[in-house]
Order: structure tokens, then C-alpha cells, then sequence
């Protein structure tokens, strides 16, 4: 039997009711997809803010100066700087005066961002139990493990499922650790009963013509199991 489902199992045990990974919500980021200009990235953002809780600035072929814009935009509108990760780039996220950054494989490791810039929280993606060791022991603030389902944003490439990202949820119980990669709503029971702590999303949500609606939908499915 999958560890996930043995999750699922105990989860049912207390008194007949979910217990939930530190009683928390499920947290819900949203992934930008540099798909469009930065005046309709920022539109999306602000419409989807209020189920949000956080947004990865991951707008790949932008410039720095693009990045800065974006961030300014939806500063402007209301969006709590505090909901703001900014992907890769550490230049950015120090000059914007953002706290959280997200560290894509290839770029600079986690313990090397907190030694140059205590003050930053940075996150990492991880696409083993392996690389997940190696995050948590550098100090990651969170993980993001991919990609759990099959998606177009990965090419259709198979999908890593979800029992190795429960072995990696239960090794360290307590750690934020988020699924990603072609998660629908109607998941939600399964990654919550395999230990995240939250889902990341992105085409979902920055393809919608309704981002509002798209978010809400993420939201509702996490209302249902709390
Ligand atoms: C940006 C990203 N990183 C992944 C990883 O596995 O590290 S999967 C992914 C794309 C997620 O997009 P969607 O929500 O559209 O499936």
C-alpha cells in the first residue's frame, strides 16, 4: 500500500475526524507563467490575490527591470509584499525589498543565498528524495516537489506521483513542503492526506480567463477537507 494512503488511514484515526499537517489550511501559491506582458501578469495577480497565499514571480525571459515593474504594479494595487516570492532572481528580489526567493535547480543553492543574504527566506524545487535531503539540510525555508501529475507545463513528461513526495512529507514532518505540477482542485484530498502543506499552481490559474473563479475553486477544495 502507498505511504499516502497509509497517511489517509491514520489521518481517519483521532476521534474519526481529518487531523490536518499542523492543523494549518493548505496554503495555495500561484506560479506566474511568462506567458504575457507584465500589465496582464500583474491583472491576473491582483484578480486571483484574495485565495492566494503566495505568488512566484517566475517570469523567466523578463529583465530585471521588467521584474521590478511587475512587482511595483501589484505593490501598487494592494498585493502584500509579503505574498511576493520572486524566482531565481536574488538581484531583484533584494532591490525590491522582497524577503522570499525561489531557487530553481540549476541556479544558487539555498545555503549559499541565506550565508550572502541573512535576511532573505528562500525556497527551493526538488525532483527527488534526494535533492529534498540536500535542501532541507542547506536550510530551505520550504520545498516545492515536481512534477506530482502529468502536465502540459512539463511536456506530458510522466509524472513522479505522489509516494515519494509522502516519504519526503513524513522524513520531515514539520517542514513546508508544496506539491506541483498539474494539480486540479479535485487533488487536494490526496496531497493533503499525503502531508503538504500547500499546492503550487500554475497554468490553472494564469491561462483562466477567470483567475478569480480559478483560485476560488483551489479554495473551496481546501475549505472542504478543513
Ligand atoms: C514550474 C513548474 N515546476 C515544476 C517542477 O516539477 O519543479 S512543475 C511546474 C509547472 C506547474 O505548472 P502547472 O500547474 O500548469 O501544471
Amino acid at each position: 500500500m502507498p505511504i499516502y494512503m497509509i497517511n489517509l488511514a491514520a489521518s481517519f484515526m483521532v476521534s474519526g475526524f481529518f487531523v490536518f499537517k499542523g492543523g494549518m489550511q493548505l496554503k495555495l501559491i500561484a506560479v506566474t507563467n511568462d506567458r504575457w506582458p507584465i500589465k496582464k501578469v500583474g491583472q491576473i495577480m491582483v484578480e486571483a490575490e484574495p485565495f492566494v497565499d503566495h505568488f512566484i514571480i517566475r517570469e523567466k525571459s523578463k529583465t530585471a527591470d521588467e521584474c521590478m515593474q511587475l512587482i511595483q504594479l501589484v505593490l501598487r494595487e494592494g498585493v502584500s509584499s509579503e505574498k511576493l516570492i520572486v524566482n531565481d532572481r536574488v538581484d531583484v528580489a533584494v532591490a525590491a525589498n522582497i524577503r522570499r526567493v525561489h531557487l530553481p535547480g540549476r541556479g544558487l543553492d539555498v545555503q549559499t543565498v541565506k550565508r550572502c543574504f541573512p535576511r532573505l527566506l528562500a525556497g527551493c524545487s526538488v525532483h527527488s528524495a534526494t535533492e529534498a535531503d540536500q535542501a532541507i539540510a542547506g536550510g530551505a525555508d520550504w520545498i516545492l516537489y515536481g512534477h506530482v501529475f502529468e502536465t502540459a507545463s512539463k511536456g506530458h513528461l510522466p509524472p513522479r506521483g505522489l509516494e515519494e513526495f509522502s516519504e519526503i512529507s513524513v522524513k520531515y514532518d514539520g517542514a513546508e513542503i508544496y506539491a506541483i505540477g498539474g494539480i486540479k482542485p479535485e487533488h487536494i484530498p490526496e496531497l493533503n492526506a499525503a502531508g503538504a502543506s500547500g499546492i503550487a499552481v500554475m497554468s490553472a490559474i494564469f491561462e483562466s480567463k477567470d483567475p478569480l473563479s480559478a483560485a476560488a475553486a483551489y479554495d473551496d477544495a481546501r475549505q472542504a477537507i478543513t
